[in-house]
């Protein structure tokens, strides 16, 4: 409420103090458009700090890249580089002098004189003792290193460029589906890596607010004789694409799929393991893809190139657009079908937009939601608590369950192909679940257990996937991560989680993963059907392997048996 005057405007200051009182701010009403909202909350997305963006854009290229060659059944090609930029190149790359400095105690990396000397005569001590040690034999530990002039603090800047040979885009939808958050074409009810339609704009978002610098699409479609070249940025506050240049080129060759290239702000040091590990795990679950990470430096020593070459040529299935279960759905989202439908009446909405309502099951269903309803009135006259009615009989009622036919997993032949060429494991036993339901979402869990390998741990060892993705960070919140843990008793498979390097690998494939969270980091262990079909799947693998890990000891034993007697036997003879 207004009151004109106010009286807090009107207080005297209290004798003694200097100090005016602050007049409260009114506060304004302010709205944010969706990009203004990730761009201040990019840590929802899995852009926390410059280490993790480098390896969120990564992953969120990498994963478009694959829906987009899968969607047309293109076994997947790409080629995924991260370029180091030295500051001088990125400075003329943004058309900026460099200086040198003219005060260096202005800087946060300046080490006075006195600073100086004290860390040479330390590094001098550390020397001396290092030196003694080894006269003496003794072992020495490895030197930490002493403090001396902090990082230089600056920034380090990459070029990140990924390739594929999926479908490509069409040439006017390229501006929106990178330029505008919240749009992609992968909303529909269908198991993909993409979801949010986030992803592609978050690596923009941080590339505006790092470097400033726009983003480069190039694509073409199957048989398109030219080439969609885009170079765009985002207007954050109206959230939509500002197109700097968006024109055909030439396709010559005929190809089709997509090259997206960035440069962002980032940290290779520290998320050079994540990266790796990201595109090894990659590799197990998609050994029929064509994986190639290429970093590149002026630094030679740093310059890396990784094949993960196909193993098959066996590619699942492509999944299926689905319909909504009944139990799945609520108000809003019948309004919105009821909005959408095409269909005229009751009876066929019922039928047509919903999966396992048949026929006579919808005139059954009309019959009970009261005398209100018929199966000839027309959908979209029916009013706000008829809408109501419905949600609550669909909530109530009984419905067969979704089919996991719309559902693509990995396939047990992919994913042991992918754990033995990964890992090289002494012992593997893999499984597949049949479908099952939650909230009336499909999923389908499949599961590995591996004993022994290359570059595996001593005791578990967790591998996670969702729609196909390997899921890298917040591990202990994770339902496979708990159920391994928590609810596997390894003993009684004659698996030792001290002994043993147990490597556990779980892939769970929906039309809806439940992500805590948009960056889509684990699934929580709340959705009890996941939970107890994670751990049927583990115990599937483990009896299997159990069986395994009986007949090696009888084998080693019979051998044993074996040695002994003959030894006998030339003793006495
Ligand atoms: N390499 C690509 N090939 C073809 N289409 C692509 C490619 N990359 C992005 N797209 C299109 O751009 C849209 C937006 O991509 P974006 O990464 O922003 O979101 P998403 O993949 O739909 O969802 P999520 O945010 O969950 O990753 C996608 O839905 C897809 O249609």
């Amino acid at each position: 409420m207004e009151t004109g005057g106010s009286s807090e405007s009107s207080v005297e200051p209290k004798k003694g103090k200097s100090k005016t009182r602050r007049k409260p701010k009114e506060s304004v009403l302010k709205q944010k458009s969706p990009a203004e909202f990730f761009a201040e909350n990019k840590n929802i997305a899995g852009f926390d700090n410059p280490g993790k963006c480098l390896y969120t854009t990564v992953r969120e290229l990498v994963e478009n890249a694959l829906d987009s060659a899968e969607s047309i059944s293109e076994l997947p090609v790409v080629e995924i580089t991260i370029e180091e930029i030295e500051r001088s190149e990125f400075n003329s790359m943004i058309g900026l002098v460099d200086r040198e400095r003219v005060d260096e105690a202005l800087y946060d990396d300046y080490e006075s004189a006195k600073a100086r000397e004290k860390r040479l005569a330390k590094e001098a001590r550390n020397q001396e003792i290092q030196a003694k040690n080894a006269l003496l034999g003794k072992k020495t530990k490895e030197p930490t290193p002493v403090k001396g002039i902090k990082g230089r603090g600056e920034a380090s800047f990459y070029r990140v460029t990924c390739k594929d040979n999926g479908k490509g885009m069409p040439h006017d939808d390229i501006p929106n589906m990178f330029g505008r958050v919240l749009s992609g074409t992968k909303y529909g009810l269908k198991q993909t890596r993409g979801k949010f339609g986030l992803g592609a704009k978050m690596a923009l978002i941080w590339s505006k607010m790092s470097t400033g610098l726009p983003i480069e699409i190039s694509s073409s479609m199957k048989a398109q004789n030219y080439i969609s070249f885009c170079r765009l940025d985002i207007d954050i506050h109206r959230n939509i694409p500002h197109i700097h240049l968006h024109e055909k080129q030439e396709n010559k060759e005929r190809w089709h799929g997509a090259k997206i290239q960035v440069v962002i702000e980032g940290n290779w040091t520290t998320y050079r393991a994540k990266i790796l590990h990201y595109m090894r795990q990659m590799a197990v679950i998609t050994p029929y893809a064509q994986l190639l990470f290429k970093f590149i430096s002026d630094a030679s020593d740093k310059n890396m190139t990784i094949k993960f070459a196909r193993r098959t040529d066996s590619m699942p299935p492509v999944p299926l657009e689905t319909k909504h279960h009944p139990s799945s759905v609520d108000l809003l989202l019948i309004k919105r079908l009821i909005a959408e439908t095409s269909k005229q009446n009751l009876l066929q909405f019922l039928q047509h937009e919903f999966v396992n309502i048949g026929k006579s099951y919808a005139e059954r269903l009309i019959g009970e939601m009261g005398p209100d309803f018929s199966p000839k009135m027309a959908v979209k006259s029916l009013t706000d608590q008829q809408i109501v009615r419905i949600h609550q009989l669909f909530r109530q009622a009984k419905f067969d369950d979704p089919s996991g036919k719309c559902l693509s997993p990995a396939g047990e032949y992919n994913l042991r192909l992918g754990i033995i060429k990964e890992l090289h494991p002494d012992l593997v036993s893999t499984y597949s679940g049949s479908a099952q339901v939650f909230e009336g979402h499909p999923f389908i869990v499949e599961a590995g257990v591996s004993i022994g390998g290359k570059d595996v741990k001593l005791g578990i060892n967790i591998f996670r996937f969702a729609n196909r993705i390997p899921l890298l960070f917040e591990q202990g919140a994770d339902v496979v991560t708990r159920t391994a843990i928590k609810r596997i008793n390894w003993s009684s498979y004659k698996i030792s989680q001290w002994q043993d390097k147990i490597g556990v690998f779980v892939s769970v494939v929906s039309t809806k993963i439940p992500f805590k969270g948009t960056g889509k980091e684990y699934i929580g262990d709340d959705i009890s059907e996941i939970a107890s079909a994670v751990k049927s799947a583990i115990q599937q693998c483990c009896t299997q392997l159990k069986t395994k890990i009986v007949k090696k000891i009888q084998a080693r034993e019979q051998q044993e048996r074996k040695r002994r007697l003959s030894w006998w036997t030339t003793k006495w003879h």
